[in-house]
């Protein structure tokens, strides 16, 4: 007999998966390969930051106090007793009317508390002079002025971005505490499905969600391993699905979750004895996604429509995989942008439409043809418009909900 599905809350759902996200192990992580993962540890600075008084321009420091008075008509001179570039430092003490050539980055020398460009200055013999005078501190870069020894400057769960790795390698970090990546089998079920070197006959279809979600977990520089099935045959399947949870964190899999004769995913999690976490959620599409988990790992039974498969990952499984890296923020961004075109169709469950965002205007629409079975809506889309359960008739200029996918190319100028 056909099973009786409850579908769950979408947003109870992506709970649901972070809760069963259990914490990767710590480990050390050389700063030349930590990109993509999450700060394990805050960094505190080892120093402050400059960690001197610096000089922000190539010119002179000087006194200040014996620039009083220049102007275009009463030029001061200036007699040069040193020459410093960065990474030096000068071993002069100044006084009055005496100035250090100095280069930008270098230490201000001792009893200078100006510096001067060199564009402020004419050249004499001895030195130059100046026809402006200065105020003490001018053009002086200030020790602990962007941060002080002690202070937290990053926190933990922060991703690790270039930037992030500039402040490591700043505090003279070589390694940092990360958690490890889980690692992902995939598997695209369904006897239809042709790789791209196999025949297309009649009745079947190229594999898409495999290269997809293959994709997305590189964007997120995971380390995938592939699984390939012949054909939707219940055993065939079950000894892959165990295969890679013997190897595998997290299995993610594409079709085979609704009730069809050939669905065989639900067999597997009951053979498994897997924690079915839901089996239902109520969204379009993906309303099939199937969560469950055995022990600390997690299947991830993705639906085989495309659009429905890419909705379920983008929702499920990348919330949890930060999760499990310890991000200190799982969930996609979702704004508020006004509706570029009525949207007439009643929305049952919650509706999670491919959609192109421009930023530049605040304006959302359909990234096209946008049914579950869609594959170049997702192509064309940067982002997810959401409409509530229980909702019709969108007009345009509506504000929406709005998931950022995709913040990179998007079209703007400045
Ligand atoms: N009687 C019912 N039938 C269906 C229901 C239902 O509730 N009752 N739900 C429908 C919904 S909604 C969806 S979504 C699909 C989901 O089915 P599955 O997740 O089990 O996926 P499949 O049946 O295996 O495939 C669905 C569809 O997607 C194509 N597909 C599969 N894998 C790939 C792939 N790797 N690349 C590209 N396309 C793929 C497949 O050929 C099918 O056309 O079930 C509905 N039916
Ligand atoms: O709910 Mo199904 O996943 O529309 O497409």
């Amino acid at each position: 007999m056909l099973e009786k599905r409850t579908p769950l809350n979408v947003q109870a759902a992506i709970e649901r998966c972070i809760d069963q996200s259990q914490k990767m192990p710590l480990i050390d992580v050389s700063i030349e390969d930590s990109l993509g993962y999450y700060l394990a540890e805050d960094i505190i600075a080892a120093y402050d930051i400059p960690m001197f008084d610096k000089s922000p321009y190539d010119g002179y420091a000087i006194r200040s106090a014996a620039s009083a008075g220049a102007s275009g008509d009463n030029r001061l001179a200036f007699k040069k007793i040193d020459h410093i570039g960065a990474g030096s430092v000068s071993t002069s003490v100044l006084s009055d009317n005496e100035a250090v050539r100095i280069m930008t980055g270098a230490p201000i020398p001792e009893g200078a508390d100006a510096v001067v460009m060199l564009e402020q200055t004419v050249e004499t013999a001895e030195g130059f002079t100046l026809r402006k005078s200065f105020e003490p501190g001018e053009n002086i870069s200030r020790q602990g002025e962007e941060c002080t020894k002690g202070e937290v400057v990053l926190t933990a769960g922060t991703k690790i971005t270039p930037g992030v790795i500039a402040v490591l390698a700043t505090f003279s970090y070589q390694s940092v505490k990360v958690r490890q990546k889980p690692t992902v089998a995939l598997i695209a079920t369904g006897s239809e499905l042709a790789a791209a070197d196999e025949e297309l006959a009649p009745g079947k279809i190229r594999n898409s969600n495999g290269p997809m979600i293959a994709g997305l977990l590189a964007e997120m520089e995971m380390d995938t391993e592939t699984y390939r099935v012949t054909a939707d045959h219940y055993e065939h399947l079950l000894a892959i699905v165990e295969r890679a949870l013997s190897k595998h964190d997290i299995v993610i899999t594409t079709g085979g979750v609704s009730v069809g004769d050939f669905d065989f995913m639900p067999a597997i999690y009951a053979a498994l004895s897997a924690d079915v976490l839901f089996n239902k959620v109520a969204m379009r599409p993906g309303s099939v996604t199937t969560v469950a988990a055995k022990g600390s790992q997690l299947l991830f039974g993705l639906s085989g429509n495309p659009s429905a498969c890419y909705s379920g990952y983008e929702l499920f499984v990348k919330p949890a995989l930060k999760e499990m890296m310890g991000a200190a923020n799982v969930h996609a961004p979702v704004i508020k942008a006004r509706l570029a075109a009525d949207f007439t169709k009643a929305n049952p469950f919650t509706r999670f439409i491919r959609a192109e965002l421009d930023m530049v205007s605040g304006t959302v629409r359909p990234a096209g043809f946008n049914k579950s079975n869609a594959v170049i809506a997702i192509a064309r889309s940067n982002s997810m418009i959401i409409l509530p359960g229980g909702t019709r008739g969108f007009k345009a200029g509506d504000l929406v909900d709005v998931m950022v996918t995709r913040l990179t190319d998007v079209a703007g100028t400045w």
